[in-house]
């Protein structure tokens, strides 16, 4: 059911900003003020600056629900398309409680920078269902997530050349997996059908590595921010991974995919980690794969022996370490807990954690920031991986294994005549899917970091600031020369 649909073409910008920090700050408000401190490092004119922070088309829907029990429940649901500056449009489908519109037009917008800091030729987009997901069954999720897909289908919001979303809070892929099943039965000659959707199963279409995409991507990141001297120095921390007290808030896909990679590939220490309802301590390290299991049975870190358990989260907020990384949602980290904070790094795996002023504090108190925009765009970049799988209807393994292993082959075979030796066919190896994708992946995001660190020495300007720089420095680039935008 078609509530409202807002098509936006005025490039003037109403937007103004208050200097105290209100208790309700949206993420729009957020980003506005991120895009506007960063512009003044640009040439980009104001009135381009003003049209960025607007979104181009927002829907807005109400969706009812037969539940298991017969009864009818009607929910809020949103997609913002930001900016058309590239098509596809790209970003998240979240299921949870009180979205506001506000927000999800924030993330939208967060969603164009982030894929023009890592140079993927999309806009941004978000949207979701405005419900707990726990407290429907999973037949109830399946219905309302293809009832909302079946909307945005109709809505023209939805399709490989429209807007392609992926998973964030509350989905995953199973629920788009149902997306995509929906997409295939009202548009079946659509023959990159495939590709209306990413962060799919790998039997459904998607592509190896997916899920755990986030948490490698923040992996990489962080390790080439490490290797900064300008950052490290300062801080009195030294480059390596190795040994780092790490605290994350939040352990869903990206928490403890985050968790994991730090843990097991850099051998840092997660010694704390908080959900909404508490949060467990050990100073010598969690176990990370024993607190998922215990974490996926009991859905709770509360019992979980191997750790101390606190039911104030705050109390494992407090905790001191090297890094803290808000792994959980927006605006987690206000100024009603910022000074709690007792880090020399924050960073950002979840989209905008820190509210404007939380941000300001923490650097006044000489804390580094990490910006979300490089933190955590492993996952939308492995969705471009798969939305390029899908449109070509193969896999990178497929169409290059055989002439892979033949040229290995015969290098093997030469080498082997000059040196006298035998081949052996164990010797000859080629990359898997997983393998290139992972490889891809550590190559953009190191990009991304070295770009951000030179334009952040150029203008002697914070990382994050520089990010969202190079961000809007690539769209301008790409959209002055667009019909609709013509400078
Ligand atoms: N999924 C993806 O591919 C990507 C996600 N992101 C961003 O990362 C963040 C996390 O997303 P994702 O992991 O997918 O979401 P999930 O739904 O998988 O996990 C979110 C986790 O955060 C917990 N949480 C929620 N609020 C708080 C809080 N105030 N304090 C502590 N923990 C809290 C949740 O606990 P509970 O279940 O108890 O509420 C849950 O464990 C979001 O900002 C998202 O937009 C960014 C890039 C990619
Ligand atoms: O893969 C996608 O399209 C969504 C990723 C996402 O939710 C994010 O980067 O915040």
């Amino acid at each position: 059911m078609l509530k409202r649909l807002v098509g936006r073409t005025s490039l003037i910008s109403k937007f103004s900003f208050s200097t105290n920090e209100s208790t309700d700050i949206s993420v729009r408000d957020s980003i506005h003020r991120l895009i506007d401190r960063a512009s003044m490092y640009t040439r980009i004119p104001g009135s381009f600056i003003d049209g960025l922070k607007k979104c181009s088309h927002v829907l807005e829907l109400s969706i009812p629900l037969k539940k298991d029990n017969g009864q009818l429940a009607v929910f809020e649901a949103y997609r913002a398309h930001h900016s058309i500056h590239a098509l596809p449009l790209k970003g998240g489908i979240r299921f949870a409680p009180n979205m506001r519109l506000a927000d999800i037009e924030g993330v939208a917008a967060l969603m164009t920078l982030k894929m023009a800091c890592a140079d993927i030729p999309y806009g941004g987009a978000h949207g979701g269902i405005s419900v707990d997901p726990s407290s429907l069954s999973v037949l109830e999720q399946e219905r309302l997530a293809r009832a909302y897909a079946k909307e945005l289908i109709k809505s023209g919001f939805m399709g490989p050349s429209i807007d392609v979303p992926g998973p964030d809070i509350g989905t995953d892929g199973r629920t788009m997996a149902w997306i995509m099943d929906e997409f295939l039965k009202i548009a079946p000659d659509v023959t990159e059908g495939l590709a209306a959707v990413t962060g799919k199963p790998e039997a459904a279409g998607g592509i190896a590595g997916r899920k755990e995409a986030a948490g490698l991507g923040f992996y990489f990141a962080l390790k080439n921010f490490l290797e900064d001297e300008e950052l490290v120095e300062p801080l009195e921390l030294t480059k390596e991974l190795k040994g780092k007290k790490i605290i994350i808030q939040g352990f869903g896909n990206v928490g403890y995919h985050v968790s994991k990679f730090l843990s097991e590939n850099g051998k840092a220490k997660i010694i704390g980690v908080l959900d909404q309802n508490g949060g467990v301590y050990k100073a010598t390290g969690l176990d990370i794969t024993a607190l998922k299991t215990y974490y996926d049975e009991n859905k709770t870190l509360k019992g979980f022996t191997e750790g101390k358990h606190f039911d104030n989260p705050e109390d494992v907020l407090s905790k001191t370490c090297d890094i803290f990384i808000p792994a959980a949602s927006e605006n987690t980290i206000t100024v009603n807990n910022s000074h709690l904070l007792k880090c020399k790094i924050v960073a950002e795996a979840a989209n905008l954690p820190l509210s404007i002023k939380a941000e300001e504090n923490l650097i006044k108190n000489g804390v580094a920031i990490l910006p979300d925009i490089i933190m955590n765009s492993g996952g939308v970049i492995s969705s471009y991986f798969e939305y390029v799988k899908n449109i070509g209807h193969i896999s990178p393994e497929k169409l290059t294994k055989r002439w892979e292993l033949k040229s290995n082959e015969k290098i093997l075979q030469f080498l082997a005549r000059i040196l006298g030796t035998e081949v052996q066919n164990s010797d000859l190896q080629v990359a898997s899917d997983l393998e290139i994708v992972n490889n891809a992946l550590e190559d953009i995001i190191q990009n991304s970091v070295k770009t951000a660190k030179k334009t952040s020495k150029l203008y002697s300007i914070s990382y994050k600031d520089a990010a969202y720089v190079n961000a809007l420095n690539r769209i301008y680039e790409n959209l002055r020369y667009s019909s609709h935008y013509a400078a």
